[in-house]
């Protein structure tokens, strides 16, 4: 497998090196926006008010389903008057009860650790809400139990319909008075994702395509992905399990200030010597940096120091910055660029985008 830059601006290499269709599914972004609001809004979402605000969210999800929690908690933010979190393992903690929301969220509407949660949620009395495939073991769980299911026309990979999966936590949040988010928000994002997809678009060429360019970056490089705030935090992360599961590609999420306190000191390491791994450059850090508009002041200044820190180690740099005022707009915009990236990244080394084959042959040894 070798990087080939040349790969990203030879249109026939692009479609079909891409046989699973991932560069149209990261195209849909828009078009996944205002279905899951419409889906969310037409399977009443808004019942969940009439139960009235729980004591505490858990999201249970796995991979590219999982991030709609992060997403959710981000936009709720810090001020957020309850605690939640995502689950992304078997088990309900035990301090979680009758008094709590568990939203299930999972595109294949089959996966073992969340329907093991959603099973555990509704022998504990929670209230469940279930976002996934129409008629899938999730929507049965769901409807036994008498919770709200969101069916989502998912097609393909949980992680190409992340918005799918993801606005009807939001429409949720909202309606519990967690989070303003009307039609108008969701348009407004929508709006943002096309024009990041007209930018990112296949036939645009690399020297003014971000997504290109980013991929361009991150080829021969081991990348260290930082996000300055809960928000771009969130978009490191799906940046990150982006590069793994579309290109195959190992990459190190962290987050300012914790990343400022540990993996900065591996500015000075083995991985950072670009000389040491003459005839192998492709271990050579690159610091990623995903930026924001709402930052603490503190986590500004600690971006700003550790970019210069990077630099003057020779370690090379991007940074990133989010677009929009609302922090699901700012998501939106970084975490559809390094949908694009990470795929245009995949295709330029040649790797099917869409193939797993190394989770699947996992899933397979399990089961057995
Ligand atoms: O969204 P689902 O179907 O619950 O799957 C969760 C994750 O598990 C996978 O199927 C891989 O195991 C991913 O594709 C996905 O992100």
């Amino acid at each position: 497998m070798t990087w080939e830059p040349g790969r990203l601006d030879d249109q026939r290499h692009l479609s079909g090196g891409d046989p699973g269709g991932m560069l149209p599914a990261v195209a849909a972004a828009a078009a996944h926006v205002r279905t899951g609001h419409r889906t969310a809004v037409e399977s009443r979402v808004d019942r969940l008010a009439e139960m009235g605000r729980p004591r505490a969210i858990v999201v249970a999800g796995m991979g590219g389903s999982g991030i709609a929690g992060d997403i959710m908690a981000a936009v709720i933010g810090n001020g957020a008057p309850l605690p939640i979190i995502t689950l992304r393992s078997y088990q309900l903690p035990g301090w979680v009860g009758a008094t709590d929301l568990v939203i299930a969220v999972s595109g294949s509407g089959d996966t073992g650790e969340t329907l093991a949660v959603a099973t555990q949620a509704v022998r504990r009395g929670c209230t469940l809400l279930g976002v996934g495939a129409p008629g899938s073991p999730l929507e049965a769980i769901a409807t036994q139990a008498s919770a709200v299911y969101v069916p989502v026309p998912v097609s393909g990979q949980s992680r190409a319909n992340v918005w799918l999966l993801t606005v009807p936590l939001i429409v949720a949040a909202a309606a519990l008075r967690l989070a303003p988010a009307d039609a108008e928000l969701f348009e407004r994002v929508a709006t943002a994702l096309e024009d990041m997809a007209h930018r990112c678009r296949p036939a645009s060429e690399s020297f003014v395509n971000p997504g290109k360019s980013l991929a361009l970056d991150l080829a021969e490089s081991l990348p260290v992905i930082w996000g300055s705030s809960a928000a771009a935090s969130v978009a490191a992360y799906r940046l990150a399990c982006q590069l793994n599961t579309n290109a195959k590609y190992p990459a190190i999420f962290g987050e300012l200030p914790e990343a400022g306190h540990d993996q900065v000191a591996t500015f000075d390491g083995p991985m950072a010597e670009r000389d040491i791994f003459a005839d192998a450059p492709a271990h050579a850090l690159r610091l990623v940096v995903l930026r924001d508009v709402e930052e603490h002041p503190q986590l500004t200044r600690q971006r700003e120091a550790s970019l210069r820190l990077a630099r003057e180690r020779g370690v090379p740099v991007t940074e990133l910055a989010a677009e929009g005022v609302h922090p699901l707009e700012r998501m939106a915009s970084l975490i559809l660029l390094g949908d694009y990236a990470s795929t245009y990244l995949a295709l330029g080394y040649a790797v099917d985008p869409s193939s797993v084959s190394a989770i699947s042959e996992l899933k397979a040894r399990i089961s057995q």
